[in-house]
């Protein structure tokens, strides 16, 4: 019999014992069954049994996460302390019976290398955090994503790739004159699949951040990394859109040209790793394509939006990050949005609209006359006020020194409104007012079901002010312009991802499913019924949850 202790910062948390032969292949995996804490439980069937990690993290924990390491502060900005848990979570409240399968997320859950922090949140090494649903119970767990730069990190002990703000240092100009060689041959980019996970149409479950290196297949199970996902087109590129659209049917995704300013739209089947292009779209903007992190489709159309936060080759180059990192903010070039018709890869409107920041489309949707033309597209988004801040103030620093002031930009439902009959302009306007949702929208999903079709209900982070950061989880009617909110003070939830019930015929019948950090230093998961949006369960677990960003369902079986 084996028996093992899981501890964070030194603390005891708890202890498992093991003897079964499926624990002993369990071990060899670094997982254990039947936490002895967890004994007066029901067992689970024995594919589900508890596991618990054996393995402490291979990286040392920083000063910053471990001396000091307050047990009543808030985790959401600490590095993850262990490389690996996995347990049976204690339920306060009921889980609905009907939700049945996984809920994955994924984030940049560790921010250090031995004694050196990363500085932006979006740096951090993949942490994906799993929740298990059956029968009213949830088995929990998470693991570190074996990237090449997060095993390169722990080899070496210092950061051998480049991350979204952090650069490797370089000691000598030849071996900088290197540097720059492999940066333009991607060599040096990351592949640290820090920002999303979607489960493809065939089942693959795939993590994804904007380098196209990045796309690294996991097991849903047992969150073990498989490798890399090979893109076996030639269509080459370094970057592409880390919110690909992805159905049962297909995977779109754009590649922005930083050579020739434009994207490439491309479509991917099930069943298949080749990417075939589906239209281009020329910027009409420079210098340099804009930021794309996410872009939405209607029934018939894919939108690329051009925003004046574009690309720029300069500051990729540089050793030092700048106030807008790897980009750079050009109203002047103004902003454009571009409908191409995802049948025969035309473009059917091309419309200059108001200046705008936004990371994270909601959804888009064909609007129609009486007679059942399609007159215009309409596009919502988590729009900053086209205010840049929002970047900087995502620095982990200003995220982890919170004063109690009101440091959160203004945020909005921003609703694009692109004509299709010709007029060279289109709209944006607030969906509702902020006020109702405390003027911070980011962090969003939908009834996957609504998907590029008109829609009522959209949850989000929102804000109760004063905030550094969105601190609530918010329901929008846009029907009715009106926001639900929940809050759990001094706490920081994820982004709400609405999972729809079996069966059922109201756009916000199901749950919302959030993973918080509470001002206790712990981490609990959330379940708010989707129609009331009251609390109808949380699990805890047996330590603090780093922040995490976007997440998918993979149904049972
Ligand atoms: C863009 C390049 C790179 C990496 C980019 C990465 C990892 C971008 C990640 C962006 C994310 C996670 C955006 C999320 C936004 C969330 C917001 C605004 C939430 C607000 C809350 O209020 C490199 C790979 C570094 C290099 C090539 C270029
Ligand atoms: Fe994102």
């Amino acid at each position: 019999m084996a028996s093992i202790s899981f501890s964070v910062a030194g603390k005891t948390i708890f202890t498992s014992t093991s003897s079964s032969p499926l624990d002993s292949k369990r071990l060899k995996h670094g997982f254990l069954s039947k936490s002895t804490h967890l004994k007066t439980m029901h067992r689970m069937q024995d594919s589900q049994l508890v596991r618990v990690a054996t393995e402490p993290s291979v990286m040392v924990p920083s000063p910053a996460t471990t001396e000091n390491y307050n047990e009543k502060e808030l985790a959401a900005w600490k590095s993850i302390q262990q490389e690996r848990w996995e347990g049976e979570l204690n339920v306060e409240g009921e889980i609905p019976l009907w939700l049945s399968g996984t809920y994955l997320r994924n984030g940049p859950g560790m921010w250090h290398i031995g004694d050196y922090n990363f500085r932006h949140l979006f740096d951090g090494y993949a942490t994906l955090v799993r929740l298990y649903f059956e029968n009213g119970r949830v088995i929990a767990g998470h693991r570190q994503i074996e990237s090449q730069a997060y095993k390169a990190a722990k080899k070496n002990k210092k950061l051998c790739y480049r991350e979204f703000s952090e650069v490797p240092k370089t000691d000598s100009f030849l071996a900088y004159m290197g540097e720059l060689a492999n940066l333009f041959s991607g060599a040096s980019l990351t592949d640290n699949a820090n920002t999303g996970v979607v489960r493809l149409g065939d089942g693959r479950v795939v993590c994804l951040t904007e380098t196209i290196k990045g796309s690294i297949q996991v097991d849903p199970d047992t969150l073990e990394t498989i490798g890399k996902f090979e893109y076996t087109d030639q269509l080459g590129g370094l970057i592409h859109s880390a919110h690909p659209i992805v159905t049962e049917s297909e995977f779109l995704t754009l590649l922005p040209d930083l050579v020739r300013p434009g994207y490439t739209v491309v479509r991917m089947e099930p069943n298949s790793n080749e990417r075939k292009v589906i239209g281009r779209v020329d910027c009409r903007g420079g210098p340099a394509p804009g930021w794309v992190h996410s872009f939405p489709v209607t029934e018939h159309y894919i939108i690329v939006p051009e925003m004046p936060l574009r690309y720029c080759a300069q500051n990729l180059l540089r050793a030092e990050p700048t106030p807008l990192y790897k980009f750079e903010w050009h109203p002047h070039s103004k902003a454009f949005m571009h409908v191409m018709c995802k049948a025969s890869g035309k473009i059917v409107a091309s419309v200059e609209v108001p200046l705008y920041v936004t990371f994270h489309f909601i959804n888009a949707y064909e609007e129609e006359d009486e007679e059942g033309r399609v007159t215009a597209i309409i596009a919502d988004c988590c729009e900053h006020n086209a205010n840049t801040t929002i970047l900087d103030k995502l620095r982990l620093q200003n995220l982890r020194s919170y004063s109690g002031k009101d440091e959160l930009p203004d945020a909005r439902v921003g609703r694009f409104i692109i004509p299709l009959d010709g007029s060279p302009n289109g709209k944006l306007e607030a969906a509702l007012n902020p006020d109702e949702h405390g003027r911070g929208m980011d962090m969003c999903s939908i009834h996957p079901a609504y998907l590029g079709k008109k829609y009522r209900y959209a949850y989000a982070c929102g804000a109760q002010r004063p905030c550094n950061f969105p601190n609530t989880i918010t329901k929008i009617d846009l029907m009715e312009k009106k926001a639900k909110n929940w809050i759990d003070e001094g706490a920081v939830p994820s982004e709400p991802f609405f999972v729809p019930r079996p069966g059922a015929t109201e756009e916000d019948d199901g749950v919302v499913i959030s993973m918080v950090s509470d001002k206790n230093g712990e981490g609990y998961a959330l379940l708010l019924d989707g129609s009331s949006f009251e609390e109808i369960a949380r699990a805890k677990f047996p330590y603090g949850l780093p922040y995490g960003l976007h997440g998918c369902w993979v149904p049972k079986n």
